[in-house]
């Protein structure tokens, strides 16, 4: 009993759950890999539509293949007519991951997948539809206006700042962008990811695969981090009162959103990244409060609890520099992660056995039967 009760406990940690060729977290000398390339080649210099490719695709893509590919995504932005039709009766105060969900399986009642060599447009349909989803339901719930989704900045991230903000984003914001969709985009067996194989190890349908994971991703210990990292920064005025109410909540034991990965032990990768585009954010916005915060959150985290920023912590920072409000953070994940889940599901379909792993019990044992009047 007290053995199954580890167990369940455990939340799989260090169980294999199956075979990818996607991606490696966590082995030493390289924390983060997609197919083999290092994170840090791939932020440095990569577009996101070339990572979703390598991805997609099994490899980088030349340079007709990606401005073909491209040009396909941007061919794709048009919303139908009844998802608009959808978002517009979301309320105002809906969670926007709820919002991204629920735009996803309404997509996937239009544009069904009957066929997986549907696949991949169904895929690229995803990846140019997201962006669009969110800012539009965002700017007709909050200013009243039905935004024109189609727009000639061909990146997916510019793409998404364009219609939030309604004019073309600077360059450093779309560069920006681009390394936070390309930090996002995959990460092996995570939550979100592991709900998407399940799902497509059933067969069933790729807007499904992609909908659950975005219920998946919207919690707080995984995607929703970002957003609550965000409440957790605005909290401080100055570094020194971050250190204090750091102090407090770790003396409370409060979990510190942000900080802590189920894989890495010592660093997130991604983090560095992060946090170098943060920072040169906060020069240009002349910020002096929000990034010396967070600065300062990271080395008290490390010294009292050896915990360390993940990939979430100074995304906060900078998207809230990039003028994003905070309750779009995560959906920013989902445009992003769902390049990942979709080359999980391809996986997933390639060499599928319905994933369906056993329980100890630890319940009662033979219960008698008591009539329901009888009972108490
Ligand atoms: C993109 C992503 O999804 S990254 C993850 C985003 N999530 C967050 O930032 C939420 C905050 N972090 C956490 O809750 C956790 O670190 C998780 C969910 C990411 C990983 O959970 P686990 O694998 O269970 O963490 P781990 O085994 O390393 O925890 C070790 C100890 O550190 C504590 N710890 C871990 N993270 C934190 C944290 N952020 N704040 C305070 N304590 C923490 C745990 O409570 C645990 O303490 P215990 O041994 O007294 O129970
Ligand atoms: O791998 C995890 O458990 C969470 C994570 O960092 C991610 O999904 O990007």
């Amino acid at each position: 009993m007290a053995e199954a009760k580890k167990l369940g406990g455990a939340g799989l940690r260090g169980q294999v759950a199956g075979v990818t060729s996607l991606c490696t977290v966590g082995q030493s000398g390289a924390g983060l890999t997609y197919r083999g390339y290092d994170i840090s080649d791939l932020a440095d210099h990569a577009q996101f539509e070339e990572v979703a490719y390598l991805l997609l695709r099994g490899k980088l893509p030349n340079r007709q293949e990606l401005e073909d590919y491209k040009k396909k995504l941007v061919s794709m932005r048009e919303l139908p007519y009844a998802v608009k039709s959808v978002l517009e009766h979301i309320p105002k105060d809906a969670h926007p991951m709820d919002v991204m969900r629920t735009g996803c399986s309404m997509l996937g009642n239009l544009e069904t997948e009957t066929d997986f060599s549907q696949q991949d447009d169904k895929i690229d349909r995803m990846l140019a539809l997201f962006p669009a989803i969110i800012t539009y339901w965002y700017r007709f719930a909050h200013e009243g206006v039905r935004i024109d989704t189609a727009s000639d900045v061909d990146s997916i991230g510019g793409h998404f700042l364009e219609l939030l903000h309604g004019k073309k984003p600077s360059e450093l914001h779309e560069r920006v962008m681009n390394v936070s969709l390309i930090l996002y985009a995959e990460h092996e067996f995570n939550a979100s990811t592991f709900t998407a194989r399940v799902c497509a190890s059933t067969l069933s349908d790729i807007h499904s695969c992609v909908t659950g994971a975005i219920g998946t991703l919207r919690g707080p210990l995984h995607g929703g981090a970002n957003e609550a990292a965000m409440a957790l920064i605005q909290k401080f005025q100055t570094p020194d009162e971050a250190e204090k109410g750091l102090l407090g909540m770790l003396e409370r034991k409060e979990k510190i959103m942000g900080f802590g990965h189920a894989i890495y032990r010592e660093s997130d990768p991604r983090n560095a990244i992060i946090k170098k585009w943060s920072e040169e954010l906060a020069k240009e916005v002349g910020d002096t409060v929000l990034y010396p915060v967070s600065v300062r959150c990271e080395d008290v985290m490390w010294r009292e609890k050896k915990l360390f920023c993940n990939a979430d912590f100074f995304h906060a920072s900078a998207y809230h520099f990039m003028g994003i409000p905070t309750e779009l953070f995560t959906p920013i994940f989902v445009m992003s992660r769902v390049s990942g889940w979709t080359a999980h599901v391809k996986e997933q379909r390639e060499n599928n056995r319905i994933i369906r792993p056993s329980a100890d019990y630890d319940g009662p044992a033979d219960s008698k039967w008591v009539p329901i009047d009888e009972r108490p």
